[in-house]
């Protein structure tokens, strides 16, 4: 896969490959569509010299990936690099799929290889479904061009590993800017295997709304919700979303018994599904006695992030007589910003009583409940 390139059409930041799309980067989007096929025994990533921070946080974890190689100026330089470090492992078929191009189709990457068995090269296209015009030097229009037999040319490119090899060792530096041309130049039969036309090129800024649009079609919006009870004891403070409070009581629990961030964490693994924080912080292990409850809600924004989800907003309603919360909501929002690297416009934290009913209106204890909105992947 190459991802070698500056992206300056995308006038991104940072290379357009490690823009994130719907959370996260367009590369480990890539890369996991790819390691997934199970034909695909390994991945060579060709990234740009100061890009190699950036290409292990943002493929960490992805499957069957080897280590990657440095590319060169142009992509045809880059995919040069990409198979000389194949070289030694001499594979029989070798598959070359722009970084930029996420979102590649299992059908498409099946049809490929099938091909493969008794082609030197094929490669995925569209054949063009607009009229063609070609323009004249004053801006005009100077002829229509006849679309019969054309194609868009897309990646993946696959090819018989020796074929693509040798043609890009005996190719001049930058004759083309696909891999198919080299053997088209020898007269070698590729196949064109028709595409699915979502898998476009991320080439331009206005490019990152198409690709939003195309992945939020993939998304579903789901709630969580959570709800915790700490009972008071002998102390004089509570920690309540992470900030210390002063009071004449404090909630007693295995570790800080921080009521709000705890309901927060039942909101956000209920959303997942993934069970509930004593699933991943059991009450009965020494290990979390004491412990900042910021920990919990940290693991429990990693399992969002691992899940490809995307945490929307939080919504705390804390229940309780005393402390009184309103002077501690803005710190609390903040820290709360701050543990979940959330927007602070994305918190809300509300307080209310019982009107002096119940356990929260005898102060016997603080009750909280969470709801939380995730965007999650519909297949995860
Ligand atoms: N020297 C290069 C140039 C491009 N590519 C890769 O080739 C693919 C297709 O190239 P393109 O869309 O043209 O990417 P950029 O070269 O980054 O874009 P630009 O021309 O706008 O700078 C991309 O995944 C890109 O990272 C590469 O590996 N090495
Ligand atoms: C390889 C490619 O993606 C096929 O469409 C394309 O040729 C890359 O060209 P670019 O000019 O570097 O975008």
């Amino acid at each position: 896969m190459v991802a070698g390139g500056r992206g300056v059409r995308a006038q991104t930041d940072i290379p357009k490959q490690y823009a994130c799309l719907g959370g996260r980067p367009i590369l480990r989007r890539t890369l996991e569509a790819i390691a997934a096929h199970p034909q695909i025994d390994a991945v060579l990533c060709v990234i740009g010299e100061p890009d190699l921070a950036a290409y292990a946080d943002a493929s960490a974890g992805v499957p069957k990936l080897l280590p990657p190689v440095t590319g060169g100026r142009s992509r045809q330089a880059s995919v040069r690099a990409g198979l000389e470090a194949l070289a030694a492992k001499a594979p029989q078929k070798v598959l070359i799929h722009d970084a930029a191009r996420p979102f590649i189709s299992h059908k498409t990457l099946t049809a490929l290889l099938e091909t493969l068995d008794h082609a030197e090269g094929a490669i995925a296209a569209l054949p063009v479904a607009d009229t063609l015009k070609r323009q004249s030097t004053a801006g005009g229009i100077d002829a229509t061009v006849p679309r019969d037999g054309l194609w868009r040319a897309a990646t993946p490119q696959g090819f018989r590993f020796e074929t693509i090899l040798n043609a890009h060792r005996s190719a001049e530096p930058d004759a083309a800017t696909d891999d198919a041309a080299l053997l088209e130049a020898e007269n070698i039969h590729v196949a064109l295997i028709p595409d699915d036309p979502r898998n476009f090129k991320i080439t331009y800024k206005e490019d990152f709304a198409l690709a939003e649009s195309l992945i939020a079609a993939t998304r579903e919006t789901r709630t969580g919700f959570g709800f915790d009870v700490h009972a008071f004891e002998p102390g004089d403070a509570v920690i309540l979303g992470g900030v210390t409070i002063p009071h004449s009581a404090k909630l007693k629990g295995h570790s800080d018994a921080d009521v709000v961030l705890h309901a927060l964490c039942d909101a956000i693994f209920g959303g997942l599904a993934l069970g509930d924080i004593g699933t991943f912080f059991p009450p009965s292990d020494e290990k979390w006695r004491g412990a900042p409850s910021d920990l919990f809600a940290k693991a429990a924004m990693a399992k969002v992030a691992a899940a490809g989800a995307t945490l929307v907003h939080v919504d705390l309603t804390i229940i309780a007589e005393a402390p009184k919360i309103g002077p501690h909501r803005d710190a609390m929002r903040e820290r709360i910003a701050d543990i979940l690297s959330l927007e602070g416009d994305r918190i809300s934290v509300k307080a209310t009583t019982t009107e002096g009913l119940g356990f929260t209106g005898r102060r016997e204890g603080i009750a909280c409940q969470a709801v939380v909105t995730l965007s999650v992947e519909r297949d995860s």
